[in-house]
This record gives structure tokens, sequence and C-alpha cells, in this order.
């Protein structure tokens, strides 16, 4: 696969080990400069299983956690012990071991329904940029719950949460932030491993317009070797 001509800096990784490593250590680099900056770092999260690894390491690499605030970028609608939810899973990995105040934690309300917890996620939103946003892209190319052939929200008119009623990955009830409020942020990353993204991962190379590629079209891409095995680990 030859990278299309694009914004993307592509960091490939020899495993999933590594890259978890690197991300994480990245993530907690990013918050100390932020909070350093600014006094506070407003981070986006995937969910999915690809970033579980760098998450349960954050415990470990995090400082000053009482500056953190956490947003989502989808949720699924499902009740909130449900295994499926990516709250829960970030709850169990993360968030149950660090000091971060409740208030600065914004789940999606997704079981409330995907139009009342998208308009009431809408209102926790901060009225300034994200300062990193990690997005997941799924085999099908959707990123957060952006799925081929609905309306990913782009255009500034568009609003900042989007209710989805059918969604191609169950469950088909979700909640997503729209695509040009996932890129209202200073950094983006994307999370990509697996051998079952090498579709995905192509299409985006030749410059296909899958969601992924058309919200991340500045985003570093975080990738194992075997997403895109023909690639030298390093970054491009
Ligand atoms: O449904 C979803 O899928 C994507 C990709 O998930 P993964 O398990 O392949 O990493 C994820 O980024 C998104 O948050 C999730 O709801």
């Amino acid at each position: 696969m030859e990278a299309a001509r694009n914004r993307n800096t592509w960091h490939i990784h020899p495993d999933t080990a590594a890259l978890a490593q690197r991300l994480a250590a990245a993530i907690a680099r990013m918050a100390q400069e932020a909070i350093a900056a600014r006094g506070a770092f407003h981070l986006v999260v995937a969910g999915g299983n690809t970033p579980r690894a760098a998450y349960a390491m954050l415990p470990q690499l995090g400082r000053d956690w009482q500056c953190w605030h956490l947003y989502h970028g989808d949720e699924r609608c499902l009740p909130p012990q449900d295994p499926e939810r990516n709250s829960l899973m970030l709850d169990t990995v993360w968030l149950s071991q660090v000091p971060i105040p409740a208030r600065q934690i914004h789940h999606i309300p997704a079981e409330r329904g995907a139009e009342v917890a998208a308009r009431d996620y809408a209102a926790v939103l901060p009225p300034h940029a994200f300062d990193l946003v990690l997005l997941g892209m799924g085999e099908d190319g959707h990123t957060a719950s952006l799925f081929p052939g609905h309306d990913w929200g782009l255009e500034k008119s568009s609003p900042a949460t989007l209710a989805i009623h059918d969604a191609a990955k169950a469950p088909p009830q979700r909640v997503s932030l729209s695509g040009w409020r996932l890129q209202y942020t200073r950094e983006m990353f994307f999370l990509t491993t697996g051998s079952g993204k090498r579709v995905a991962l192509a299409a985006w190379l030749r410059g296909e317009s899958i969601p992924a590629a058309l919200v991340g079209t500045a985003a570093d891409v975080w990738l194992d070797n075997a997403a895109w095995p023909e690639a030298v680990p390093g970054a491009i």
C-alpha cells in the first residue's frame, strides 16, 4: 500500500503492546503540557477494544488528575452496566483507579435513548477546542459512531452531537460527536490495530471517502504491523 498524499502522520508499531505503551506515554505527556499551559486537559476518549491496553497503563503514568476532563467520542444505547458500554470499559480499566473529579467525567447518558442522550450530552461539551481526541476505526471505516452511508456532521452548521438510529454495528442506537466537533481539537490520534482493519486502512490510504479518513484529515494515525504489514515501523 502507498500512503495517499494527505496531512496524516502514520506511526507504525511492531505490535499492539509497543503501540499501547507509546500511546499511554504520549497521552500522559500531552496532559502535562496542557495542564502546564492552560491548567486543564480536555480529552475525548475512543471506545471499542483497541485503546483498552493503553488506558490500563494510564493510572501509573498520569498525574494531576484533578485537572483532567474526560468526554466520549461515542456511546452505545445500552444500560450502564452492559459489557458493551464504552463507559464501563473506561471505568473498569482506568477511571476507577484515579481521582478525576466525578463532575469532570462526562459519560454519555445513552441509557436515556439516542435523542435525549445526544441533547443532554451536547449541554456538557466545552465551548472551546478539546486538547486531544482519540478515535478508533471499525472494519467498515466507521469512527466514533459515524458509519458509512450516514450524515457525519462535518459541516459547522451540524449539531455537535448526533443521535444514531441504524448503526451498521450493534447496537443500532448510539450517540456520537459529529465530525466537525471531533475535529475541533488541538490534536487527534487514530488507533488502528489488527488484520481486521487492513481493508479499511487500505481505503484510507487510497484516498477513499470513508468516515475515518474524512474526520481524520490531519490526524496522527497509530498503527500496528498487523493492520499495515508492508510498512516499516517508525513514523511516515
Ligand atoms: O463501535 C465502535 O467501534 C470503534 C472501533 O472499535 P474497535 O473495537 O475496533 O477498536 C470504536 O472506536 C467506537 O468507539 C466504538 O463505539
